[in-house]
């Protein structure tokens, strides 16, 4: 994206120091002046709150029961959320209940609207590589689920590029269908992309942005009428971009935005009864939702990411760089973060892990490449660490303590980068197999070793794991890459030298795989899977045969 080029080459000039701080000394245009903003991001704190609404019908409301949020930086209450309670949903209900199951436009209904998706896309594309507008919701994204600058900045990229792809007739390609010739003149089967009518979208809380307009925009472009809510920590981020949207010619009434608690939203699903949901975030949740909501849901639950380094030790220095990255980038708070770490013996006798701590040193909260856990304390990382040391043979490589120096609130957690070393028979076994792969939504990684004839052990892991979204296999060898692909499921798996489990930008389908519920995000093609289904027009026209007469009952 050119404004991410040109960030990178002004970064590059200034070093990667104190970036925030360079960009609020910026000479930009005064944040208050954005068109459709209602905050000013730098001045959101104890002492002026800012205040999330909720849309419906096309209108903002507030609500009596004010939801306040404290800064994961040093607990000052900052933001209050606007919460619907159980007896408001109503006005809810009936907006869902108003769209009919065809949608709000279909091949047959409305086309004009997939060519209106098209501009609003390019308008908001446009709007958002604004050096004020992308700055405005980096900065924002960072309030609220810190993450370094470069980071915060690379989930408004994705955004950016992914309306890019979605400007001018492409929204209609996306519904593009097919016909197959008949048996006889005048018959011909069609297969269209049909909306579901009404869905709701519940998002969490590590893409603030990403995640929400992505699969928003999909459910729109497709013709369905969604509600959404997002994790209430970050809703500030998705209520900022709904004006953005609304700015940008989105229909008010074609969205509507609620914050509630869970229990409110599970009433509002099971009332309301959208013919889809989509559901990003913790298994247990999507467990519980696939149950209430009779299946009538798409997933894109928790992943325990792998990735195996191959016998060909090779470019030790990025391998170790990316290695960093994939565990610890956003304090290892994404779907896609590398857990697990299969290290072929060759790379350990190659110093790999000396290289892994040093460059896990080099994070620090100042800047964000290490920060706040939202969904964890302190003592549940450190007391898991604690558990698995006492596998035998098991070992801390580094990390292990709490930061020093912070005054992140109690509720969430705070540790170094951490890694644990797990012997590979050990892992294996019955009584610690559970543990070992337990996803633990921080800075941490279990890192492994095998020899060259243990892979099969390995693959043996890796079928036995029960979340099967990232997974990267690093070497050059293609029989290696092939037998590893062969053998495992992965829904996004990047293989050979720069192999990486995270960072998956808007080109690349993002989903689990081997799961009927599974969803995705970003591709046409997850947009096409997740927010519409197959319809097949057979048209029967005749002429009808010549000769016709009436056949025996069959
Ligand atoms: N692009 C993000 C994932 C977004 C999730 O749906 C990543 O690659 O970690």
């Amino acid at each position: 994206m050119y404004f991410r080029a040109h960030i990178c080459k002004q970064l590059g000039n200034r070093g990667s120091k104190n970036v925030a701080n360079w960009f609020t000394s910026l000479n930009l245009r005064s944040i208050s002046t954005l068109p459709f903003a209602t905050i000013e991001v730098e001045k959101v704190s104890g002492s002026q709150p800012a205040e999330v609404q909720n849309l419906v019908q096309g209108k903002w409301i507030k609500s009596s029961n004010w939801n306040t949020i404290v800064d994961p930086m040093n607990g000052e209450p900052f933001i209050k959320v606007a919460e619907v309670e159980k007896s408001g949903i109503q006005p809810f209900v009936e907006s869902l209940s108003r769209c009919p199951k065809h949608g709000l436009h279909n091949p047959f209904k409305s086309p004009e609207r997939y060519l209106m998706f098209g501009d609003i896309s390019a308008k908001a594309a446009h709007m958002l590589a604004q050096p004020e507008v992308y700055n405005f919701f980096a900065r924002l994204i960072q309030r609220v689920a810190p993450k370094s600058y470069a980071q915060a900045l690379g989930e408004v990229s994705v955004t950016q590029k992914f309306l890019e792809n979605f400007c001018g007739d492409q929204v209609r390609f996306l519904a593009r269908s097919f016909a197959v010739p008949g048996n006889h003149l005048g018959q011909q089967s069609n297969g269209f992309r049909w909306p579901y009518g009404p869905v709701a979208i519940i998002t969490p809380f590590n893409f603030p942005l990403e995640i929400p307009v992505l699969q928003l925009m999909g459910a729109l472009y497709m013709g369905n009428k969604p509600v959404l809510k997002v994790d209430s920590k970050v809703c500030i981020v998705m209520e900022q971009m709904m004006r953005l949207l609304h700015n940008c010619g989105l229909p008010m009434e074609d969205v509507d935005f609620i914050n509630s608690d869970g229990k409110t939203m599970n009433k509002l699903l099971q009332e309301a009864n959208p013919r889809m949901t989509l559901f990003t975030g913790s298994s247990k949740v999507a467990e519980k939702l696939a149950l209430d909501l009779k299946g009538r849901i798409k997933l894109e639950d928790a992943g325990f990411d792998w990735k195996i380094l191959g016998p060909d030790v090779l470019e030790m220095d990025y391998v170790a760089w990316v290695c960093d990255q994939d565990a610890y980038a956003c304090s290892g708070q994404k779907c896609s973060a590398q857990s697990m770490l299969f290290m072929h013996e060759n790379w350990n006798k190659n110093s790999l892990i000396s290289k892994l701590k040093d460059l896990a040193a080099r994070r620090k909260l100042d800047d964000l490449t290490v920060g706040p856990v939202l969904t964890l304390t302190t003592e549940t990382m450190l007391d898991h660490v604690s558990k698995l040391l006492k596998i035998p043979g098991a070992k801390l490589l580094f990390g292990g303590q709490e930061l020093q120096n912070h005054s992140i609130p109690k509720i969430y957690g705070a540790i170094e980068p951490t890694a644990v070393f797990v012997p590979l028979d050990e892992m294996l076994k019955d009584k610690n197999y559970d543990l070992v792969t337990t996803e633990i939504f921080g800075p941490f990684q279990v890192i492994t070793e095998y020899k060259n004839d243990q892979l099969p052990m390995v693959l043996d892991a890796l079928e036995r794991m029960h979340a099967h979204l990232t997974a990267a296999v690093v070497s050059k060898d293609p029989l290696f890459l092939q037998e590893v692909i062969g053998n495992t499921v992965n829904g996004t798996t990047y293989a050979g030298l720069r192999a990486r489990t995270t960072g998956a930008p808007q080109n690349h389908w993002f989903g689990p795989a081997g799961d009927p519920l599974g969803a995705g995000i970003g591709t046409p093609e997850a947009i096409k899977l997740v927010w519409s289904c197959h319809r097949e027009i057979i048209y029967d026209i005749g002429p009808m045969p010549q000769n016709w007469g009436l056949p025996s009952p069959t």
